[in-house]
């Protein structure tokens, strides 16, 4: 059988020790990757044990594959660890009729929710003004020490804590915060490509400190979200809570009325506290981290280039009357530096080093390669964002090459695509937005002491993690 090209793999081991070796040379995964695609080509093929998996790392044979012949990848290579703990249930690690039914009904409710329109901005603006005004109460002369890291991650978690269970994090539930934060730190340790790969039985028996706190950390997070759903759920049956199903006011509310109305008439078993529970966790862990990350890479970016923040700013004041009202997302169309700053943020940040695999479920084409049912493949999406034939000197951090060239953007996929791609996508981007513009609209950001790396601090690891040894200044303007 002929596969997209790659290096030779051994019987059994694949090509583990070229990758493990390239990884190495070319300090991380990442730029390994960029060196299989610049001597193989854009689609190539890498043995990972006796199992080939081909990565795409360019947009149209993507677009293609994931988006025009979409039906084929809507089954993810499932890790068997997590399947194991999230029991083949939620939207990350699930297939199948219930994964299907639970992303209709999450990107529906997130519609309702008016998720990327005045309600959800509403919630957003609430929420910036809540951490600015604890910042600015410690702030001495107008300026504030501040560990940007667990900022964005607060800031973040308590948003998206206030879209799926109706709770912000304010100073008497913030412990409840850092706890799961210490969890999901924790179980990124744990996030590497061998993890991803091992069968469950092997991490038991070889590795039981490494599958022992996967297991309690996924456990405790879905329980965290799970016991709130429980308690309401409790009421709902007790008649001590009703729940609006015109207007519900989270995610909860609105699973809790289809839930009703689903088991009234027979319907579809997708409707449990169970998937609920695992629903939850996985839009907690999968929207937490990545949109936090995202922001920490860009105040780290934005202390390092203090040109492109007064570009930034410039822009913005003259949109808002000078900071007299907030940044909207009503200024989305006139705010194209800020918009090409982001984009270029969200390039570098590329949150996910190995994207996740999919597995094709039937025969196949790609790039002429005739490919059997069942092969693992993924659009290798931090690949894509470092190939230097599609973004030139693509460790550079310039905006700009987006407004020079308005076709890029379309090249740019951090949110992936086609039937698995993010259903976060548009409360990342309303975030991203908001959070970004108003905190630059409110103050200046300059480094405290050492300026912070734009490197990455893990680059074995299967996701990012950007630099937080360092604090930032915030400036009041
Ligand atoms: C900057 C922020 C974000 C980035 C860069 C991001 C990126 C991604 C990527 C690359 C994927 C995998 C796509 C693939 O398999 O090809 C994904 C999946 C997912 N994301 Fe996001 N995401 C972000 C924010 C969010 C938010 C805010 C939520 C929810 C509140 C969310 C929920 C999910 C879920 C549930 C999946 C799995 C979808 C499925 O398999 O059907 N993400 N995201």
């Amino acid at each position: 059988k002929k596969l997209p090209p790659g290096p030779t793999a051994l019987p059994l081991i694949g090509n583990i020790p070229q990758l493990v070796y390239h990884a190495w040379r070319n300090k991380g995964i990442v730029p390994a990757f960029e060196y299989f695609r610049k001597t193989y080509g854009n689609v190539f093929t890498i043995w990972l044990g006796p199992f080939p998996h081909i990565s795409i790392a360019d947009f149209d044979t993507n677009y293609e594959v994931f988006v025009k012949n979409g039906n084929h990848y809507k089954d993810r290579l499932l890790a068997p660890i997590f399947e194991h703990c999230n029991e083949s249930h939620g939207l990350v690690f699930a297939n199948g009729e219930i994964w299907a039914e639970m992303r209709r009904f999450t990107l529906l409710t997130f519609r309702n929710m008016g998720v990327g329109r005045d309600i959800h901005e509403d919630r957003v603006l609430e929420e910036i003004d809540g951490r600015c005004a604890e910042l600015d109460a410690t702030a001495v002369d107008g300026k504030v020490v501040v560990n940007h890291g667990e900022f964005f991650e607060l800031m973040v978690g308590s948003m998206i804590n206030s879209l799926l269970v109706g709770k912000r994090f304010e100073e008497h539930n913030k412990p409840e915060f850092f706890h799961i934060r210490h969890l999901l730190h924790e179980l990124n340790k744990y996030f590497t490509i061998f993890d991803m790969i091992l069968p469950v039985w092997i991490l038991k028996k070889f590795f039981p400190h490494r599958y022992q706190r996967t297991k309690e950390g996924m456990d405790e997070i879905a329980n965290y979200v799970g016991r709130i759903a429980e308690k309401r759920f409790e009421d709902m049956k007790s008649g001590k809570y009703i729940v609006d199903e015109e207007n519900p006011k989270d995610f909860v509310d609105a699973f809790l009325a289809k839930m009703e109305k689903e088991n009234k008439n027979g319907g579809h078993p997708a409707y449990t506290m169970k998937s609920l529970k695992f629903v939850l966790s996985d839009l907690w862990s999968a929207g937490h981290d990545t949109t936090a990350t995202t922001l920490t890479s860009a105040f780290n970016q934005f202390a390092n280039h203090p040109e492109v923040v007064k570009k930034i700013r410039t822009e913005l004041m003259k949109i808002t009357n000078n900071g007299s009202r907030p940044l909207s997302l009503q200024d989305r169309t006139e705010t194209h530096y800020l918009y090409a700053t982001i984009a270029e943020v969200q390039r570098h940040a590329s949150i996910l080093n190995v994207n996740f695999w999919k597995v094709s479920d039937g025969p196949t084409k790609i790039n002429g390669y005739e490919l059997d049912s069942g092969e693992i493949l993924t659009a290798q999406v931090s690949a894509l964002h470092a190939n230097e034939d599609i973004f030139k000197n693509p460790k550079e951090f310039n905006p700009d090459r987006f407004l020079q060239n308005e076709k890029l953007i379309s090249q740019l996929i951090p949110f992936g695509l086609g039937k698995r791609s993010c259903v976060g996508e548009n409360i990342a981007k309303t975030n991203l937005y908001l959070m970004i513009g108003n905190l630059l609209l409110r103050y200046d950001i300059q480094p405290h002491g050492k300026l912070p790396s734009t490197e990455e601090i893990l680059p074995y690891s299967s996701a990012k993690v950007p630099d937080t040894s360092v604090k930032l200044e915030f400036v009041k303007l």
